[in-house]
């Protein structure tokens, strides 16, 4: 089984306030300012932008922004809070500017894309940063999933997929079953305007597969073979890679985490 990273001894279910403005998430992560918002003047208050308060109704559930580009996630971690029971709105980020995930951890790169998503929206933001790690590649592609590859411009989300996924192939080519484990890993964050923030961790453990199998899910999914199951992520149901998956462990964490940090 593939050893959790050491972070998060370290990081997971830790909560702490900064003050604002404090943190790598100020002035590091592209060029808006805080009055500038991706979400649009109906998110805010009077006030405008600056005074970065969302306008709700009292009925309306809470809106919660998703640091993420990758629709796929979006899809999963609805459905996911929906089954938690959460009385929130997990609403897409707007186009702009890609925030560049500089960390050396999981638990680093989702801060930093909740911390973004909550300075320029004014909202709550919940982020996952997720990945593969493969035993005989010691722990990699790791924080480096999505780009494992190389950068391919130009290329969309299922170019992209496809081209990580023939290369951990053909990385793996030689190696054996017994030597083929893996894990996938989420580390879930979230922040809050008023700068509270938590991250915590899922995994799911399992080995890779010679041939993809299965069209569901995103990414690696169609290599992955978890513990138990003699189908391939990519081969389960939706409810079944969320009762199981990395994503489907932390998120049901995060609900509880949000639902004391938003007192919903
Ligand atoms: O088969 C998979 N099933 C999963 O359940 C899964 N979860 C993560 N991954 C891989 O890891 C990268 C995450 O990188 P990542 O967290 O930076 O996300 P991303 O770049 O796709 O979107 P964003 O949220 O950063 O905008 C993804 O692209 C995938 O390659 C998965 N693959
Ligand atoms: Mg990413």
């Amino acid at each position: 089984m593939t050893r959790p990273p050491d972070e998060w001894a370290v990081v997971s279910g830790s909560t702490h306030r900064e003050p604002a403005g404090s943190g790598p998430g100020e002035g590091e992560l592209g060029e808006r300012g805080p009055g500038e918002s991706r979400l649009g003047e109906s998110y805010l208050g009077e006030g405008g932008p600056g005074e970065g308060r969302p306008v709700e109704s009292r009925d309306a559930p809470r809106r919660v922004v998703l640091a993420s580009r990758n629709d796929a996630k979006l899809v999963e971690l609805r459905r996911i809070l929906a089954v938690a029971g959460l009385a929130v709105e997990l609403v897409a980020l707007p186009d702009g500017p890609d925030v560049p995930e500089t960390g050396a951890t999981f638990a680093e790169n989702a801060l930093i894309k909740a911390r973004d998503a909550a300075r320029v929206t004014g909202l709550p933001a919940v982020a996952d940063d997720s990945g593969l790690a493969v035993d005989a590649l010691g722990g990699m592609p790791g924080v480096l999933s999505a780009r494992w590859s190389g950068l391919l411009p130009g290329a969309g989300r299922a170019e992209r997929d496809a081209a990580n996924n023939a290369l951990v192939l053909a990385q793996l080519a030689d190696v054996p079953e017994e030597r083929r484990g893996a894990a996938f890993v989420c580390a879930a964050a979230v922040v809050t305007p008023d700068g509270a923030e938590q991250v915590v961790h899922g995994q799911m453990c399992g080995r890779l597969v010679r041939v993809p199998r299965g069209d569901g899910g995103f990414g690696y999914d169609p290599l992955f073979l978890p513990d138990g199951q003699n189908r391939t992520s990519a081969e389960l149901s939706p409810a079944e890679k969320d009762a199981i998956s990395h994503r489907g462990r932390a998120f049901g964490q995060l609900a509880g985490v949000l639902r004391e940090l938003l007192a919903i």
